[in-house]
C-alpha cells in the first residue's frame, strides 16, 4: 500500500567548533520534515565521515552509541528522510557518502528528481553500479562522468541535467555547496551563527535552534559555496529565466509554524488562510477548534475573523508524530486514535467548527468526527484551509495515488457525507494564494489544480528503482 509521507530536511554548517552538535540540533528542529532515517556527514577538511540510521534523529544519534563524538569535525551536513523514490531502507538513508575520481562527496537531498529513472538507465547501460534505489544517487554518478569532470564548473553542468525538485547539499572535504532547482519547489535558507559561521537549512526554525540568524534564501537556480573564503554564489541557469514554483503545500502543512519560508511566516500564512476560510465559509457556531498541530494557526484565524470563541476541542499526544508516517492504513487509523483526544467539556452540547489544514485521505477527520459526536457535540462544521486535493505530487511529497485522495471523483456533498459532518467548506485556491506575498504563478499548486510546472510521467512509481528486493538490516542494540 502506498503511503503519504512528508518532506525531507537538510542542514549544513561550515567551520564551526560544534558543527556536528549543531547539525544534530538543526535536524532535531526539522524532524517534522522526515522521520524514516537520519544521518550526518562531517569533514575535517581532508576526509569525510558519515553515519546514517533508520528512525528519528534522537534514536539514530542516541548518546549511548557515541556517534556525535565519533563524527566530530568542523564542517557537517545532515539529512532527515521521508522517501519519495525508493523504499524506506538503510541503503537509501542520506547523506550519501561516495568516492569518485575527484575524491569524497556526501549528498543530502530534499525533493524528487523526475528523470532519475532515465538517467539511471543510461548510466547502468555504461556499467555503473548503483548501491541504493533512490533518485538522489544519480547525481553522484553524473558528477563522476569523465566528460562532466572536465567541465569548467562540473556541478553547475550536472545540475542542468536534473529535472524536478532539489534543494540539495553537497559536502566536499573542503566546502559545502548548496543548490536549489530553478523552480525553487522546496525551501532552502542561509544563516549565520553569532560567531559568523555560515549555515544552511530547509527552514529557518533550524537557525533558531542553534541561535543563528537567517540571512536569505538560496535562490532558485543558484549554487552557494561555503568555504574558507566565506560565501560565494553562482547560478546554473540564467537568473529570471524561470518563474519559480514554490510548493504552497509547504505553507499549508509541511513547514513548522515558527519558520519563515519563501519570504513569509508560516504561522501568519496559515492564520490568514483561516481568516479567508471564515469569509468564504461562514457558519453559526459556538466554538472553533483546531485539529492540532498544523490546523491550529488556521483555526486561530478562523476564530478571530468569525468572532466565534476559540477552544481546544482536541488535545494531541506528544508521543505520536505526524500521522502520515504510519506505513499502512491500519497503523494510520491507530495513530490518529492515539494522537487526538477529544476534550468533552469543550464540545459537549456545542455547535463546533473544526478547522484542519488539509484533508487528504480523510483518516484524521473520519477517525475523529465520531468521537466528537460521542462527546456530545451538537453540530460539526468542517472547515479546511486548503482546497480539495485531487492530483498526486511528483516533486518531493509522497501523496498517494489519485484513488486514495478522498476528494478524487467525489462531489463536495459526497465528501461531506463520507466524513459525516453537518457542513463542509474548503478554502478556494485563489483564497489560499491570496495569503502568500508572491504572485500566484510563483507557486506550484498542482495537487489541487492538476497544473504541473513541468511535464510529468503520470505512470511514476515510487519503487521503480527498486530493481530487486534490497535488504539491509538496521543495527539495533
Ligand atoms: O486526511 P488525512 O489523510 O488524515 O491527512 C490530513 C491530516 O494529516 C496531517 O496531520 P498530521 O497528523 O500528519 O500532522 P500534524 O500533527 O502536523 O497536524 C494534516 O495536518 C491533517 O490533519
Ligand atoms: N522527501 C524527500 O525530499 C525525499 C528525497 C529523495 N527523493 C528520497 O527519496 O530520498
Ligand atoms: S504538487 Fe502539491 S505538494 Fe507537490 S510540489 Fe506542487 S503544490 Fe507541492
Ligand atoms: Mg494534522
Amino acid at each position: 500500500m502506498s503511503e503519504i509521507k512528508e518532506e525531507c530536511g537538510v542542514f549544513g554548517i561550515f567551520d564551526d567548533a560544534e558543527a556536528v552538535k549543531k547539525t544534530y540540533f538543526g535536524l532535531h528542529s526539522l524532524q517534522h520534515r522526515g522521520q524514516e532515517s537520519a544521518g550526518i556527514a562531517s569533514s575535517d577538511g581532508e576526509y569525510i565521515k558519515c553515519y546514517t540510521g533508520m528512525g528519528q534523529v534522537g534514536r539514530v544519534f542516541r548518546p549511548s552509541k557515541g556517534f556525535l563524538e565519533k563524527l566530530e569535525n568542523p564542517t557537517a551536513i545532515g539529512h532527515l528522510r521521508y522517501s519519495t523514490t525508493g523504499s524506506s531502507n538503510p541503503l537509501n538513508a542520506q547523506p550519501f557518502l561516495s568516492e569518485y575520481s575527484q575524491g569524497q562527496i556526501a549528498v543530502a537531498h530534499n525533493g524528487n528528481l523526475i528523470n532519475a529513472n532515465l538517467l539511471r538507465d543510461e548510466y547502468e547501460a555504461y556499467g555503473h553500479i548503483f548501491k541504493s534505489s533512490n533518485d538522489t544517487e544519480v547525481v553522484v554518478h553524473l558528477l563522476a562522468k569523465p566528460t562532466h569532470v572536465s567541465k569548467p564548473d562540473p556541478l553547475a553542468h550536472v545540475l542542468n541535467h536534473l529535472h524536478g525538485a532539489f534543494s540539495i547539499l553537497f559536502l566536499f572535504p573542503d566546502r559545502i555547496e548548496a543548490a536549489r532547482d530553478p523552480f525553487g519547489f522546496r525551501p532552502l535558507c542561509l544563516g549565520k551563527t553569532k560567531a559568523g559561521k555560515y549555515c544552511v537549512a530547509s527552514e529557518t526554525c533550524a537557525f533558531d535552534a542553534i541561535e543563528a540568524e537567517y540571512i536569505r534564501d538560496v535562490e532558485p537556480g543558484e549554487i552557494v559555496t561555503i568555504d574558507k573564503t566565506g560565501l560565494s554564489s553562482r547560478f546554473f541557469v540564467e537568473p529570471g529565466t524561470v518563474t519559480p514554483g514554490h510548493c504552497i503545500f509547504e505553507h499549508v502543512y509541511f513547514a513548522k509554524q515558527s519558520s519563515r519560508i519563501f519570504g513569509d511566516s508560516v504561522h501568519e500564512f496559515r492564520k490568514q488562510s483561516g481568516r479567508v476560510l471564515a469569509q468564504e465559509h461562514p457558519v453559526d457556531a459556538d466554538i472553533v477548534t483546531p485539529v492540532p498541530d498544523s490546523g491550529t494557526s488556521a483555526a486561530v484565524g478562523y476564530a478571530s475573523e468569525s468572532g466565534i470563541p476559540f477552544d481546544m476541542g482536541f488535545v494531541r499526544s506528544h508521543y505520536v508524530g505526524r500521522t502520515f508516517l504510519a506505513p499502512s492504513q491500519e497503523l494510520r487509523d491507530l495513530a490518529v486514535k492515539m494522537k487526538l483526544a477529544v476534550v468533552k467539556e469543550a464540545v459537549a452540547g456545542k455547535r463546533v467548527v473544526v478547522v484542519d489544514d488539509s484533508v487528504v485521505r480523510g483518516t484524521t477527520t473520519k477517525g475523529k468526527i465520531n468521537s466528537l459526536r460521542e462527546a456530545g457535540a451538537k453540530e460539526i462544521h468542517m472547515r479546511v484551509a486548503c482546497p480539495p486535493l485531487v492530483s498526486p505530487c511528483y516533486f518531493g511529497v509522497d501523496f498517494p495515488t489519485k484513488e486514495e485522495l478522498i476528494a478524487n471523483n467525489r462531489t463536495l456533498e459526497e465528501i461531506r457525507d463520507f466524513l459525516k459532518v453537518d457542513s463542509l467548506g474548503y478554502i478556494s485556491l485563489d483564497g489560499l494564494l491570496s495569503c502568500a506575498s508572491l504572485p500566484g504563478d510563483h507557486y506550484c499548486t498542482a495537487c489541487w489544480s492538476g497544473d504541473y510546472k513541468m511535464p510529468v510521467n503520470t505512470a511514476f512509481n515510487k519503487l521503480s528503482l527498486e530493481r530487486h528486493q534490497m535488504q539491509l538490516f538496521d543495527n539495533i542494540d
